[in-house]
């Protein structure tokens, strides 16, 4: 490997106003797209931010489940890191896979020493919807020392459990109130997600360090194509909250996009397991009827041949 001295910092540019966030993911690469880091740039995409990305890893997965993980040494994210933070400003930071506690070290220094005004959202990835695990035992210690850098962490029930040391929340009520202890005692906003609970209602909670609950309300989309939900929400919450300035209003705005994103998942007719949900179903939509037609099954794809000529 090639490395050379870094560069002085660049007097980074302001962003000027309108201009999209720009938006690094930290994260791991999903061949299938539907979640790590390929999720992150469509979903920053789709919420009009600048995507930029970091690779912590690179698994060998489909939406069947996860056949491989390749970890780079951890000093190549800290040159992939430091490339970036010598030359571009970073408006917000989006963290997901971690694969283990070298590569958390490495970017536990580094989110040190970029400005602490540039927020953080920890996206605590441990075990992929396949059910493969995707951080080790002692990846788990360091992603707790992560939470003191960040300024929301958006756990699923059972990634909110491992955080706590406590057994997982098997109804609401009691998911909402781990995230107030995990918030107390880490001091950061932490997102519940309903996502794994039965019924109608999907709900999700803004949690505030003090204690204060905020509720996003959410309907269950009746969907078996749930891939990559998790990273979807958490790097759209990051690039909403550039603009937005707000945690709440972030949240319910890319709770509502990934709602809709989730209904028209199914019919982009990806893998044979757990497909993605459709980041651009809006745009599509607007793209090829005038944005008159409804979401899913307004629109065919050209016939198979019916191609530009190759
Ligand atoms: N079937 C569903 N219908 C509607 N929203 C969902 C569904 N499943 C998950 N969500 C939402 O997707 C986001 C990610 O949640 P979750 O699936 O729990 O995360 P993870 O991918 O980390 O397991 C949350 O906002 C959650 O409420
Ligand atoms: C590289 C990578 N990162 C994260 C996930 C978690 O995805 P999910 O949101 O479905 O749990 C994944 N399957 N692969």
């Amino acid at each position: 490997m090639t490395t050379r001295a870094a560069t002085p910092p660049p007097t980074a540019p302001p962003r000027s106003p309108g201009a999209p966030p720009r938006v690094l993911a930290v994260a791991g690469s999903d061949p299938s797209g539907g979640a790590g880091v390929q999720a992150d740039l469509k979903s920053i995409a789709a919420a009009d931010g600048y995507g930029m990305a970091a690779l912590t890893a690179l698994t060998a997965q489909n939406t069947c489940g996860v056949r491989d993980v390749h970890v780079p040494p951890p000093e190549f994210l800290a040159a992939q890191l430091e490339a970036l933070s010598d030359d571009v400003a970073i408006d917000a930071v989006k963290i997901g896979m971690l694969a283990g506690a070298d590569v958390a070290a490495v970017l536990d220094a580094w989110l040190r020493r970029i400005p602490a005004t540039v927020p953080v959202v920890l996206d605590p990835v441990m075990i992929a919807t396949s059910g493969d695990r995707l951080l080790d035992a002692a990846g788990e210690t360091a992603v707790r020392g992560l939470l003191s850098r960040c300024d929301v962490v958006t756990p699923n029930l059972p990634e909110l459990a491992v955080l706590l040391g406590e057994p997982t929340a098997r109804d609401w009520q009691a998911a909402v109130g781990q995230g107030v202890r995990l918030a107390a005692r880490a001091r950061l906003h932490v997102v519940v997600k309903g996502g794994h609970l039965p019924g109608d209602r999907v709900p999700d909670a803004l949690v505030g360090p003090d204690g204060t609950v905020r509720e996003v309300e959410g309907r269950r989309v009746d969907t078996p194509h749930t891939h990559g939900t998790g990273c979807s929400l958490s790097a759209g919450l990051a690039t909403r909250f550039v603009r937005e300035g707000d945690w709440y209003r972030a949240l319910a705005g890319t709770k509502a996009w990934l709602t809709a994103a989730l209904a028209a998942g199914a019919d982009l007719g990806v893998g044979q397991g757990h497909g993605p949900v459709d980041h651009f179903a809006a745009v599509r939509t607007a793209v090829h009827d005038g944005g008159t037609a409804p979401v899913g099954g307004g629109w065919q794809p050209a016939r198979a041949g019916a191609g530009v000529p190759g």
